[in-house]
């Protein structure tokens, strides 16, 4: 055991280790600029259509991540509902689904299917970055999969604060559009009771409760550089390889 490692020290209280969770909420990616910008109608049409965009790429990778989690978990029960956020997202015969309604978005926003389903735009920052969680989600244990879903614990302001300045800021976009977003409240409200509830069962010893903040920061890492990217790209004005003269 190395000297700077606390494994040896008792663990949290649930009520702690919920709350050094929470706690890290100030990195999430609502506070980024891009967001930002976006909540006080800063944001110009092409950068709302480049965020639409880059962000489809994250919804589509979502249901793969969580069926990663599926195949890993040996636990049928945590399957039972977690199977749940696959169908959330895909739609079955009742519901079209978050991803069809993120295309409704762009819709909204003034982006075309063929547009928005090429991933042509996809900035590479953000393809790496929802990749890296993807790939985290099938390499890891299933448990920190589970871990790494609690930002959602912090999306509901993010959505609702859509809802409520878009309307606002931005009349262009067709209300209908926001459909996503209120979809999402309900739906991450359940499911972060549930990853919630599993994270503070399973990571029971000071160790993995440190290491449950340690996973919990690279997610909030992968949302963040996403809005890097966007921002780079799109209100800086240095896409990749801008500077890279014209070749015949
Ligand atoms: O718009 C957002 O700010 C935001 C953030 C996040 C998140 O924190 O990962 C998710 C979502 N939306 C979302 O809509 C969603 O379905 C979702 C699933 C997950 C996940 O990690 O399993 N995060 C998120």
């Amino acid at each position: 055991m190395t000297a700077w490692s606390s494994s040896s020290e008792a663990p949290w209280s649930r009520e702690e280790f919920e709350r050094q969770l929470r706690a890290l909420g100030r990195y999430y990616h609502f506070h980024h600029p891009y967001q930002k910008m976006m909540a006080a109608g800063e944001l110009t049409r092409e950068q709302m259509q480049g965020w639409v965009i880059n962000r489809y790429y994250y919804q589509i990778n979502i249901p793969r991540k969580d069926a990663a989690v599926l195949a890993n978990c040996p636990d049928r029960d945590v399957r039972r509902r977690w199977i749940q956020r696959i169908i959330d997202h895909d739609g079955d015969d009742r519901n079209e689904g978050g991803i069809a309604a993120w295309l409704a978005l762009g819709d909204a926003v003034g982006v075309s299917r063929e547009r928005m389903t090429s991933l042509d735009e996809v900035l590479p920052g953000v393809r790496f970055a929802v990749d890296a969680y993807h790939n985290f989600a099938r390499q890891q244990p299933w448990q920190e999969a589970v871990c790494s879903s609690l930002t959602e614990l912090f999306a509901p302001d993010a959505h609702r604060s859509r809802l409520e300045t878009w309307p606002r800021h931005y009349p262009w976009v067709d209300r209908a559009g926001l459909a996503y977003f209120e979809n999402r409240l309900g739906q991450a409200r359940e499911d972060v009771r549930h990853g919630l509830a599993l994270t503070l069962d399973l990571f029971d010893t000071r160790e993995r409760q440190e290491r449950a903040l340690e996973v919990l920061r690279f997610k909030l890492d992968v949302l963040w550089t996403m809005l890097d990217a966007m921002y780079l790209a799109y209100v800086v004005g240095m896409p990749p390889y801008h500077a890279v003269p014209e070749g015949d």
